[in-house]
């Protein structure tokens, strides 16, 4: 799962409205699940190549965690670093994209777990 950080903030996608989807409705992180023979750090950049046409990222693990508010999976948080800002990304999955200060990120209706991870990567960024 990457912290996608573009010159205009911290960037998120505003998942669909279907039902059948975790967290139809909130805003939330890009990420998904490792594929067999693949690292995480390959998983993050294949990823963020799908999900948001990003081909210029620097990727960087923070931290390991399970998904407690999901499906117990082990996930690989990194912190994605791009030049590029959301209007010149491609959005292949949800209804919106856009980029946010942390406060104005913190405000939105966020997955749950997008939501543990923001504060958890504020918290540590405040510490460094
Ligand atoms: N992230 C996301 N997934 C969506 C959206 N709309 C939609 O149909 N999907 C589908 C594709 C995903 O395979 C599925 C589950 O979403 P998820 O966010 O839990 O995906 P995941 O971590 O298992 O990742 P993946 O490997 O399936 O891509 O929902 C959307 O707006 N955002």
């Amino acid at each position: 799962m990457a912290l996608v950080l573009s010159p205009a903030g911290i960037v998120l996608h505003l998942r669909d409205d279907k039902s059948w989807i975790p967290h139809p409705g909130c805003w939330s992180l890009f990420g998904g699940a490792v594929e067999v023979g693949e690292l995480p750090a390959e998983a993050v950049l294949r990823e963020l190549q799908e999900k948001l046409g990003l081909d210029e990222v620097a990727c960087r693990p923070l931290w390991r965690v399970v998904d407690t508010h999901g499906d117990g999976r082990l996930l690989t948080i990194f912190e994605a670093r791009t030049p590029l800002r959301p209007d010149q990304m491609v959005l292949t999955e949800g209804q919106a994209l856009d980029a946010f200060e942390y406060d104005a990120a913190l405000e939105l209706k966020l997955a749950p777990f997008c939501r543990h991870v923001l504060e958890r990567y504020l918290l540590e960024s405040q510490r460094a």
